[in-house]
């Protein structure tokens, strides 16, 4: 039996895990991915032509990040609906305007008017059938001083030469979000409590859990649909 059997994932699940840059969202991604035997949709970061820019200037290159990283992820949405699920996806569209958007936006490092297109193009594309919530968010979590020093051993220049106050703004926000997010069931994980990196059985509990969640989720859907 394979592990998703074993854990009663079913075939056809999405998977989004969420959580502040460096917290550790692309391992996990890869880890279930492999344990599941299930495709992956990842962030492209070095092929990104507007991020380097964006970390050297924020106020002229945020709203066609913005634009950029709606367009790569509605695309890879549009995917993960095409293949029917079996997917686990690193980053969820929901933190681009819970988190970014937002952020820049209330920093003045976008303006009103841009912040207004983009939300009115992130609405009009979320509120379409190519648009599947994930079965369930996984939010990873951890201090500040881990996720700063992963993102520091990481060692993309932009971001280490960015002021560590960006890094702790960003951090507080997830948390507020998290505790506000209500588009899908929402699984939390402590980062201190798995080594991906050096414990490779650290991936079973967490599949129990999924499993669990899903499960349940799919349960009270259907006791729903029944009503
Ligand atoms: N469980 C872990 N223990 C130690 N380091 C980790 C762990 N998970 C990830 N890392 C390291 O932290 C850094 C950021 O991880 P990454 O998965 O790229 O984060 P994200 O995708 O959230 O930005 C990477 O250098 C990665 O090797
Ligand atoms: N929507 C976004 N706006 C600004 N910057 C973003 C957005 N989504 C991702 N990013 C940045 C943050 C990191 O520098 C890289 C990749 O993120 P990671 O959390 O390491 O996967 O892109």
């Amino acid at each position: 039996m394979n592990l998703r059997e074993k854990y009663h994932i079913p075939n056809d699940s999405i998977i989004t895990i969420a959580g502040t840059v460096g917290v550790g969202k692309s391992t996990m991604t890869n880890a279930l991915a492999d344990a599941l035997k299930f495709k992956t949709s990842f962030e492209k970061v070095d092929t990104n032509p507007y991020l380097e820019k964006f970390y050297a200037d924020f106020e002229r290159w945020s709203f066609h990040l913005q634009v950029y990283f709606l367009a790569e992820r509605f695309k890879e949405q549009k995917k993960i609906f095409e293949y029917g699920g079996g997917f686990i996806q690193d980053r969820s569209i929901y933190e681009d305007t819970g988190i970014f958007a937002k952020m820049h936006y209330e920093n003045g490092t976008m303006s009103k008017t841009d912040y207004e297109t983009y939300k009115n193009l992130f609405d009009a594309m979320v509120m379409t059938p190519y648009f599947p919530h994930p079965d369930l968010l996984i939010y990873l979590e951890g201090s500040f001083d881990e996720v700063l020093k992963r993102i520091q051993e990481r060692g993309r220049e932009m971001e280490r030469s960015t002021p560590i106050s960006y890094w702790e703004e960003m951090y507080n926000r997830y948390e507020n979000w998290i505790n506000n997010f209500n588009a899908c069931p929402i699984l939390r994980i402590n980062i201190s409590d798995y080594d991906l990196m050096k414990e490779e059985n650290s991936v079973e509990p967490i599949l129990e859990k999924i499993g669990h969640f899903i499960q349940q989720s799919r349960r009270w859907e259907a006791r729903e649909l029944i009503k």
